[in-house]
């Protein structure tokens, strides 16, 4: 398996505004990019924060993308995960609509009732007592033939993913914007390290539009 997590922030460093609402940092350049790496993925994964506040659908947009997918045999639109403790995904979220397999990830947490209505639109899968056990997830994840994983975010969940060292790349927009504000949602959240931080290998460094895309690999811990 191969995670790549990949999001545009701000010139300082933010995934959106205090007010959590979608801001587009990337301008169509960048989207483009985001575009491909999708259509070269086999599942798209998000938190359920970013569910709540985006509504997103992470289909692939391009048309000549889906078709070159279909010529090699792959499903349209990769998989779309949801990482949602509790099952707090609303039944009528665009992640769950008929365009592309989606699998909501539980913790035992989840109610039987909402993990049945659930379960009626996506394929569940329940690892973890309190908050999803992010390995045991993605080994799920990985027995389903999911092996090319992209993360969109939010900054809770990139956070986890480097605490459990799931991320093997990093992929940042940086964009012409500045945000501001301390309880806007940063690249990672969560806790925070304070310690044995992970570290980032600098593999490329170029100009995309307005802005420009970082791209790291995780050093060996
Ligand atoms: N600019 C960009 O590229 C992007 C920006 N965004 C922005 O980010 C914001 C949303 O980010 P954020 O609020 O951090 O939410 P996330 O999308 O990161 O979702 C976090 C939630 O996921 C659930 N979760 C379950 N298990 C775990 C776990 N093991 N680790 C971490 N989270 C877990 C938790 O909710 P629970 O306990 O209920 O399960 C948690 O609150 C929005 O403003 C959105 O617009 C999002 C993506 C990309
Ligand atoms: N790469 C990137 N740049 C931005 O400026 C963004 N705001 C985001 N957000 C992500 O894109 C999702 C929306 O997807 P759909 O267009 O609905 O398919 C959003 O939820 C974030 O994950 N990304």
């Amino acid at each position: 398996m191969h995670v790549v997590v990949n999001a545009a922030m701000s010139a300082d460093g933010k995934l959106s505004s205090r007010r959590r609402e979608q801001i587009a940092i990337s301008g169509d350049e960048d989207f483009a990019r985001m575009d491909r790496l999708r259509a070269d993925s086999d599942a798209v994964v998000v938190g359920v924060g970013t569910v709540l506040a985006d509504d997103p659908h992470l289909t692939v947009k391009e048309e000549s993308l889906i078709a070159d997918r279909r010529d090699r045999g792959e499903p349209a639109h990769p998989a779309r995960v949801v990482v949602d403790s509790t099952g707090r995904t609303p039944l009528d979220a665009a992640v769950l609509d008929d365009a592309a397999t989606t699998y909501v990830c539980t913790s035992e947490r989840a109610t039987i009732d909402d993990r049945m209505d659930l379960s009626n639109r996506a394929e569940l899968i329940t690892a973890g007592d309190d908050r999803v056990d992010l390995l045991r997830t993605f080994a799920t994840l990985q027995g389903q033939g999911l092996d090319r994983i992209m993360v969109e975010g939010g900054g809770e969940l990139i956070f986890s993913l480097f605490e459990v060292g799931l991320v093997d790349e990093l992929r940042v927009f940086v964009g012409p914007k500045v945000i501001g504000g301390r309880d806007a949602p940063t690249l990672a959240d969560g806790e925070g390290f304070v310690a044995e931080f992970p570290t980032l290998e600098l593999e490329g460094l170029e100009r995309v539009g307005e802005g420009a895309l970082l791209t790291w690999r995780t050093a060996e811990r």
